[in-house]
């Protein structure tokens, strides 16, 4: 039976679409049933999630569509790479894809932003649909159009803005996912609220036990809040000229872990959880929030059953690694950090004044 929770529309103009939030989604014709007229489809995914759903996909875009073609890669966040990548072209290529063939990425984020940045440059771009498994992609990746590969130096350095046509987030799919997945993807949902809706935070904890129990509603309105925060920022800032790099929080810190332990050693949320906890401290020693707000922070991210402490990767890799972030400007590290209840805020911050914070919230005795 198919239910529809919710529509949350991502709102750019022209090139506004829907985030369809319900049961049975990924079942139901009438999910896909407006979108550009095609005569083929390919569904991205990997071979985990493959076995999994795409065959449900596969029957349900037959009904749309007269060829279903799939490409299944190589399962994890160390092949979201160029060669992982040019196996996306090589299949749509052997397959005849044409300019109208539309994408649909079933996945994780990992999936989701290989397959979205594949859709921006074959033939110069075709359509594509997120179809998210994840919770971490139905509640962040799947949303707002960023799509990359990692360079062996840093998280997401080669990509584009590409938005889909469309986000259908199947609840269903979360029943399969993985324990340690379902917490990394509570990082991400932590991180809106710390960042834009302390009234949320407030939700989340109270609700940590219902959220790791899979209970759908609780699930539900997860997904909703967060989509609508996201949507609400991407509308208003498109490009992270702005307000979108609030998204960011904890990324300087976490994209640091993924990379410099090497991707996929740590999942991205724990590596966000982390890095929340991180900011945090770094915000209290720069006095923009107090100790109870600090403490706060890192008290649910630990509750979720996230990591709070960073494995050391020595000063002067940290630094390095945080130097090459994205948000970096002539050379200076920039963190988002949290200044006030939902509230957050993009900050310069030398090397010497984040080495507290990385004295006290990493260690070399924390398994990787
Ligand atoms: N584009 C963005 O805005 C954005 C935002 C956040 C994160 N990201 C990126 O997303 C990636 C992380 O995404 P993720 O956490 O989804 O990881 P992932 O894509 O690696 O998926 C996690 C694991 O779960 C498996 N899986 C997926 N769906 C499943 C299901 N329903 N049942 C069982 N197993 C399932 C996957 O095969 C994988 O092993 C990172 O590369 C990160 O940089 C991008
Ligand atoms: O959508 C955004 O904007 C985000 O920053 C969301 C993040 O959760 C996500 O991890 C994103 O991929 C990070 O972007 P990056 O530009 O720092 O690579
Ligand atoms: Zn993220």
């Amino acid at each position: 039976m198919t239910t529809l929770l919710a529509t949350i529309d991502v709102e750019l103009g022209a090139r506004t679409y829907p985030i369809l939030v319900g049961s049975g989604l990924i079942g139901d014709v009438s999910s896909v049933a407006d979108l550009p007229k095609a005569d083929a489809c390919a569904i991205v995914t990997n071979d985990t999630v493959a076995p999994l759903y795409a065959e449900r996909l596969s029957r349900t875009l037959a009904g749309r569509y007269a060829h279903v073609h799939q490409v299944v890669l190589p399962d994890g966040e160390a092949h979201k790479d160029w060669q992982t990548l040019q196996r996306v072209f090589d299949a749509l290529v052997a397959e005849h894809c044409d300019r109208r063939t539309t994408i649909f990425a079933l996945g994780g984020g990992v999936v989701g932003d290989m397959a979205g940045f594949a859709a921006a440059c074959y033939m110069r771009g075709v359509p594509y649909v997120q179809v998210p498994t994840t919770l971490l992609a139905q509640v962040d990746s799947s949303v707002g159009g960023k799509t990359a590969i990692n360079h062996p130096h840093g998280k997401n350095m080669i990509g584009t803005f590409n938005q889909p046509h469309r986000v259908i987030a199947d609840l269903d799919t979360l029943d399969s996912l993985p324990r340690r997945e379902l917490i990394a993807g509570l990082a991400e949902v932590i991180k809106y609220g710390v960042m834009a809706d302390d009234a949320f935070l407030d939700w989340i904890e109270a609700n940590l036990p219902a959220l790791l129990a899979r209970d759908k509603p609780a699930l539900a309105h997860a997904i909703d809040r967060s989509c609508r925060i996201k949507a609400a920022l991407v509308a208003a800032d498109e490009r992270e000229d702005g307000v979108r790099a609030m998204l960011n929080l904890g990324h300087t810190f976490g994209h640091a872990i993924e990379a410099g332990l090497g991707y996929g050693t740590w999942l991205h949320g724990e590596a966000v959880g982390c890095g929340m906890v991180m900011a945090a401290d770094l915000a209290r020693r720069l006095e923009l929030i107090d100790e109870r707000q600090a403490a706060r922070i890192e008290r649910v991210v630990a509750a979720a059953g996230l990591p709070t402490v960073a494995p050391d990767l020595g000063f002067e890799r940290w630094i390095d690694l945080m130097r090459g972030d994205k948000k970096a400007l002539a050379g200076e590290m920039r963190f988002v950090l949290p200044c006030g209840p939902g509230e957050a805020m993009l900050r310069s911050v030398a090397p010497a004044v984040v080495a507290p914070t990385l004295e006290r919230c990493s260690s070399a005795a924390v398994a990787v």
